[in-house]
């Protein structure tokens, strides 16, 4: 399937600042991508390129077939920065009905819009009433003008409440299924994990990791962790098998490499008449990308 996003090279800087260093990356129709990384790790650059918005000095950029910034680019493109402004004294449905004029689409598809991210009953209040999970609907709605092919969404669920989180990203699902490809932004580790598609990670302007949970969690390679909970009594018979590990309250803390893990589990195994109770703990999304972070001297 042809990408509606691809990246190959891409390099700027800033003077002495290397914001991107051959970056390459592709979104295909459908997919969900989390770009990941820390402050200054590039995700605002990179997203200002696609937009078209600053040119980069190496490599080559094609949003749906075109250059970014071109008309064809930026029809097919959409942008919701992490704090959509709008007009307070404006009703939802007035603020989306300028923007659709602006676009230069018939603006009697307004009220359908706010209606599909779920504002329908608030179109016609005033954006100063709105919280701010309606606000970044209203963003959405704005983003979603002329069904965009490609959305750059920058941390768009930050600041939002746990269910507005999961309304926000039911609405993306619901996007991807009908073949945009998005690209976001997010700090927010464990809810990317759990609603993309594919995990990218730049730091220091480097893409330094890329693929799924699964695919980043077996290149990284982090020792797995075991909560042995002993049966009373036993805890220290454990920790003489298990001379390397913590004692804790209950029991035993021990970590092995994921090559081990069978075989460890096995002695455990074995040892079953003194254990209560096993926990294993892989290493968690927030070990894996401190794990790439860490790896390009950040
Ligand atoms: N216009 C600019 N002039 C000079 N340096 C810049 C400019 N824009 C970005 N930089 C530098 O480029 C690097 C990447 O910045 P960028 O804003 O892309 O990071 P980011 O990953 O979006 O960070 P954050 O998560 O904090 O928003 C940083 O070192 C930043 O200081």
């Amino acid at each position: 399937m042809t990408s509606t996003l691809t990246i190959s090279r891409l390099t700027k800087r800033f003077g002495g600042v290397h914001a991107l260093t051959d970056v390459s990356l592709t979104v295909a129709p459908g997919e969900r991508v989390a770009l990941l990384g820390h402050n200054g790790a590039g995700k605002s650059t990179l997203m200002k390129i696609i937009l078209g918005l600053i040119s980069p000095d190496g490599g080559e950029i094609s949003v749906c077939g075109a250059t970014p910034g071109d008309a064809e680019a930026r029809e097919r493109v959409a942008y919701l920065p992490e704090n959509a402004a709008f007009h307070y004294a404006l009703t939802g449905l007035e603020q989306i009905t300028f923007y659709m004029r602006l676009r230069g689409v018939d603006p009697k598809g307004a009220r359908d819009l706010l209606g599909r991210v779920g504002l329908g009953d608030a179109a016609t209040r005033r954006i100063g009433t709105y919280s701010k999970g309606m606000r970044q609907r209203v963003g959405l709605a704005q983003a979603l003008i002329g069904h965009p092919r490609l959305l750059v969404l920058d941390e768009p669920t930050s600041g939002l409440d746990p269910v507005s989180r999961r309304d926000f990203y039911e609405l993306l699902d619901g996007l991807a299924a009908e073949g945009a490809a998005i690209l976001l932004s997010s700090h927010a580790l464990t809810e990317v994990e759990a609603r993309t598609d594919r995990l990218l990670i730049l730091s220091g302007g480097r893409m330094v990791a890329g693929g799924s949970l699964s695919d980043l969690r077996s290149e990284a390679a982090l020792p797995v962790a075991l909560h042995v909970t002993a049966i009373n009594g036993y805890a220290s018979e454990l920790m003489e098998a298990f001379p390397n590990a913590i004692q804790t309250k209950e029991g035993l803390h021990l970590t092995c490499a994921q090559d081990d893990k069978l075989a460890t589990l096995a002695r455990i195994s074995e040892m079953r008449g003194k254990v209560a109770d096993l926990e294993v703990i892989p290493p968690s999304l927030e070990d894996i990308y401190s794990h790439f972070s860490r790896r390009d001297g950040q």
